[in-house]
């Protein structure tokens, strides 16, 4: 055996998907081995850190004054190089079970709109945490190529992708990007939407994480075949005591409508500018949506509605661009065609 395939019996191969909301990593030959909210909990006095991922997403709003839960990423951009740096070395440690004699070959989604500085901050601290080689792609092409699109052909290929921070809308064409724009509207704005409704109509102030349940439950953007309601819990404005109220999925339509409009109108432009043979295909093959925003209840309905294209919606929106990017690590011929490093 040689040195190199003994090497590489040690190396597992990593594909990381580094989003607003969440983190995902993918190893080669294992799948998905790390799934967790992109949150990491601080200790303000020793700067410690006390808790990554799903663990600190439950201190979200519970945190005592000692502790703060910080997101590092923010609208689709590292907001804290720092916190980034250490929640990437957490996730990545973990995906090789703290193995430290590993040195993977590490793919990373970023958003098109990456500047020069965070694409180094992003490599940086992937070499830090014993990368032995770290390619950047761009999130909308790991999209497409985990939707499974053929992206390699001359033909117009247009994916809509609705995550936490940003949603990106991309026409893709032999493995090139002819159009991209990502607008700072996606999930994490609708949370917010609800957030001001809850407040403003019923004085009642609810958290993050109750705002993205209601979101889940009851949110649409296209009335539902079945109308539904649900119970939430806050804190009263005036009174100052918790109270439950019932709300309803068309009360939440109407709040999450502005956040809604800016998704399909920038859809819509992206259509507007797509060059007229690649728009051709495009009403052939319609758009594929992905991202955990396009979960949003009748979404793919509403686009449809608007734009008179097939609209799909592919198989798992959240892993969508980390199994792209995983797909990379076993065709390095076309991630040499494809990485912006
Ligand atoms: N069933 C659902 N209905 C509506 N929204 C959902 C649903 N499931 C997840 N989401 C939302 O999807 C968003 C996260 O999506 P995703 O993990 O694709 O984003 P991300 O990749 O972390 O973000 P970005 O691409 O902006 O960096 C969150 O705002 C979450 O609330």
């Amino acid at each position: 055996m040689s040195l190199r395939s003994l090497f590489s019996l040690f190396s597992s191969d990593l594909a990381i998907d580094l989003g607003t909301a969440n983190t995902c990593v993918y190893a080669r030959g294992k799948g998905i081995v790390v799934n967790e909210p992109s949150i990491v909990a601080i200790n303000k006095v020793n700067g410690r850190i006390e808790a990554v991922g799903k663990e600190a997403k439950d201190m979200l709003g519970r945190t005592p004054g000692n502790i703060v839960a910080i997101k590092p990423m923010k609208d689709g951009v590292i907001a804290d190089f720092e916190v980034t740096e250490k929640m990437l070395t957490y996730f990545i440690k973990k995906a090789h079970n703290r193995n430290v004699w590993v040195r993977p070959r590490i793919v990373i989604g970023v958003p098109s709109e990456i500047t020069q500085v965070e694409k180094r901050a992003v490599k940086d601290s992937a070499y830090r945490a014993k990368a032995s080689e770290v390619h950047l792609v761009e999130e909308a092409m790991a999209a497409a190529i985990g939707a499974g699109m053929p992206i390699t052909e001359p033909s117009g290929n247009m994916i809509v992708d609705i995550g936490g921070g940003t949603t990106d809308i991309a026409v893709i064409s032999l493995a090139g990007i002819v159009y991209s724009k990502a607008v700072r509207v996606a999930g994490n704005e609708m949370d917010e939407a609800i957030i001001q409704y809850i407040k403003k109509t019923y004085n009642l102030l609810i958290g993050e994480r109750t705002a993205e349940q209601i979101k889940m439950e009851l949110g649409s953007a296209f009335p539902l075949e079945d109308p539904k309601e649900m119970e939430i819990k806050g804190r009263h404005l005036v009174e100052g005591v918790p109270k439950t109220i019932t709300i309803s999925d068309s009360e939440i339509r109407g709040a999450l409508a502005e956040t809604v409009n800016v998704i399909v109108d920038a859809v819509r432009i992206a259509l507007e500018r797509t060059p007229p043979e690649l728009s051709a295909d495009i009403v052939d093959r319609g758009i594929v949506l992905t991202g955990g925003g396009s979960l949003l209840k009748n979404l793919d309905k509403r686009l449809r509605e608007e734009t008179g294209l097939p609209v799909a919606m592919a198989e798992d929106p959240l892993s969508t661009v980390v199994l792209g990017a995983g797909r990379m690590l076993s065709d390095f011929n076309l991630l040499r065609k494809i990485s912006i490093d």
